[in-house]
């Protein structure tokens, strides 16, 4: 029984794991080939990365963001092309959009508009239906600027942030649901590990992504119910390198961040394949949470070790 105990059983369980990984489907780039996607937030950072991964493989891409110089770039001279209406809809050129379609996209197009504004996320979506007729898959990435420091008890800017990081996310997945319920499509939810655990010099920011968490995890529940074929994959992510983050963050924490171009990858396989959520890096994300549950403030601690907060920049 002793042996049976020490040895067998935990074999078996390895040997179960080991067959429930392994029959999951493998992801393949031909996967996305002919997909129509929309990113927001595709100007910079892993948005950017994920619309060039998903050039590569062949999908329709819809890109968007508001009006900046990047996306402005027409024929690639920056800032020629201005902009008199509010929100320009579909086919502008921009220097995103050109390198969508230099590397094998089945089609490349920008909508921009600022997601602050619910009138805008209802366009980009009738743009998309107009343009792609219908959609396969939606990957909310889009975020408002904050602060990284302590909170200044500036309610207005938690509002605004609500708006763009979570309420917009809600009135996109309103729009976009019938065309991805016709297509058995997906929803993808960028959102982070200061989503899961509460982190300091993040605090609106933080508040956004635990939103997001309550309203995807409860809407998956309720399409698993109801037999709704749209699966939603909420993207758990660590500290990644783009430019605006190590600006903020880079001189404050002590670790090393992960690059971009990798993270907006393991972003698109998890939500091709379905996944409930995608942790990236795993280990840097999955282990600490175990953590969360039974031992919070030891977690508490070994986050706040991680601080530099005397190199915060006076706000
Ligand atoms: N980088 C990191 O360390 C981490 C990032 N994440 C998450 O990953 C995602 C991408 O982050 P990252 O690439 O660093 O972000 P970036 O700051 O590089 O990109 C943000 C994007 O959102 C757009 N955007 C900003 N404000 C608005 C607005 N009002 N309306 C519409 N679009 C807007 C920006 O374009 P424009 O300004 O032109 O509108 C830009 O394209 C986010 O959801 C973030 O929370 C999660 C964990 C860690
Ligand atoms: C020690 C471990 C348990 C892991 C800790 C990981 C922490 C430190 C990671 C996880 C998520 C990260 C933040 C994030 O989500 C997005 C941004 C926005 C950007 O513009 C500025 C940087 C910022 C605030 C990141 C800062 C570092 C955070 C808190």
């Amino acid at each position: 029984m002793g042996l049976l105990q020490k040895i067998l059983i935990p074999v078996l369980g390895l040997v179960l794991a080991f067959c429930f990984y392994s029959s999951r489907e493998n992801f393949r780039p031909e996967m996305l080939k002919g997909k129509r996607v929309i990113v927001t937030g595709a100007s910079t950072g892993i948005g950017e990365q994920m619309a060039y991964h998903l050039a590569r493989m062949g999908a329709h891409v819809l890109v968007t963001a508001r009006t900046e110089a990047k996306l402005q770039q027409v024929n690639g001279k920056l800032g020629t092309h201005t902009c008199t209406h509010k929100h320009r809809k579909a086919n502008l050129t921009s220097q995103v959009v050109e390198r969508c379609r230099a590397l094998g996209a089945g089609s490349a197009r920008l909508v921009s508009g600022s997601m602050e504004d619910m009138a805008t996320t209802r366009q980009l979506v009738e743009v998309a239906e107009a343009e792609l007729g219908g959609l396969d898959m939606l990957i909310l990435n889009h975020v408002g600027k904050s602060y990284f420091n302590y909170f200044d008890g500036d309610v207005g800017h938690v509002q605004k942030l609500l708006n763009i990081n979570f309420l917009s996310y809600v009135a996109m997945t309103v729009s976009a649901l019938p065309m991805l319920k016709r297509s058995g499509g997906s929803i993808v939810v960028v959102s982070s590990m200061a989503g899961k655990v509460g982190f300091p010099f993040t605090v609106p920011y933080s508040a956004t992504k635990f939103a997001l968490d309550g309203f995807f995890s409860s809407l998956r529940q309720e399409f698993n119910i109801q037999s709704v074929n749209v699966s939603i994959t909420l993207c758990i992510l660590g500290f990644i390198d783009t430019e605006n983050a190590m600006r903020a963050a880079a001189d404050v924490l002590l670790m090393s961040p992960a690059p971009k171009e990798e993270c907006a990858l393991e972003i698109i396989k998890g939500g091709t394949l379905r996944q409930r959520e995608v942790y990236y890096r795993y280990a840097s994300t999955k282990l600490p949470l175990l953590l969360r549950d039974w031992a919070a403030e030891l977690l508490d601690l070994l986050v706040r070790q991680r601080y530099r907060p005397e190199r915060l920049r006076a706000a």
